[in-house]
């Protein structure tokens, strides 16, 4: 059976990056997927935008929605200061043992507990299950259908807190007319839009972000 698009992924990094520097493993993903096959990171540009919100946030919890290969757990957790700790929720199974060993790669595996399964199942268990109290940042990048309704159960498990900044990728393309329709009519969340492109291409891309006023 060839290897799918997600292994010839980990095993250029295995190859070519730097064990326990992020850095070198960000570099080494983006260098395969604009030169060799694209794939679905959130990518070096929008990875900026990212990096600037996780400093905003500077978070102690932080979740991530749709772990893929783990790019952007990497972006999230190189960043978080001891002792923080990010979730990150993925429900193929075919994914999670790739993200976790590049994530281990990163050297980040202390950082980051990849959480096998739907998020919709999930969310309800971090209080009970995890430990979690509430979440200081939310990375949304799952299907684009599901970032508002996740979005309303973050906040009915009372995930969310005065201030907890939630980030969303692909609000132009794919697209998240649901979610983006629901965050800005919503009087609880103060919105900021920032344009980009899509990874890898020359095509409009755009993240929101929104702070929950509690
Ligand atoms: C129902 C279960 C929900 N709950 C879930 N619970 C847990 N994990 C979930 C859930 N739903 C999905 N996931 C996981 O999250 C990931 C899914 C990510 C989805 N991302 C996109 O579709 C996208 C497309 C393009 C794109 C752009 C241009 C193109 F031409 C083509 C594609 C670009 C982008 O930046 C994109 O992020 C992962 C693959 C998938 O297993
Ligand atoms: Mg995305």
């Amino acid at each position: 059976m060839d290897q799918s698009k997600e292994q010839r992924i980990l095993n250029s990094v295995s190859y070519n990056a730097v064990k326990g520097d992020p850095e070198s493993v960000l570099d080494c993903i983006d260098k395969y997927c604009s030169q060799k096959e694209w794939a679905m990171n959130v990518g070096d540009e929008k990875g900026l935008i990212l990096d600037n919100v996780v400093k905003e946030a500077d978070p102690t919890t932080a979740l991530e929605l749709g772990t893929y290969c783990g790019y952007s757990a990497i972006r999230i957790a190189r960043l978080l200061k001891p002792k923080a700790h990010l979730f990150s929720i993925e429900f193929n199974p075919e994914f999670v043992p790739i993200a976790k060993e590049i994530i281990e790669i990163a050297g980040l595996s202390d950082k980051v507990t990849i959480l096998e399964g739907h998020a919709q199942d999930i969310i309800p268990q971090l209080k009970s299950k995890y430990d979690v109290d509430t979440l200081d940042f939310v990375f949304l990048d799952h299907w684009k259908e599901r970032y508002a309704p996740d979005t309303i159960l973050l906040e009915e498990c009372g995930l969310l807190r005065k201030g907890s900044i939630l980030l969303a990728d692909n609000i132009i393309y794919p697209g998240a007319p649901e979610f983006l329709e629901y965050i800005r009519n919503h009087k609880r969340f103060e919105c900021t839009n920032y344009p980009s492109h899509l990874e890898y291409m020359k095509v409009e891309d755009a993240m929101e972000k929104a702070v929950y006023l509690g």
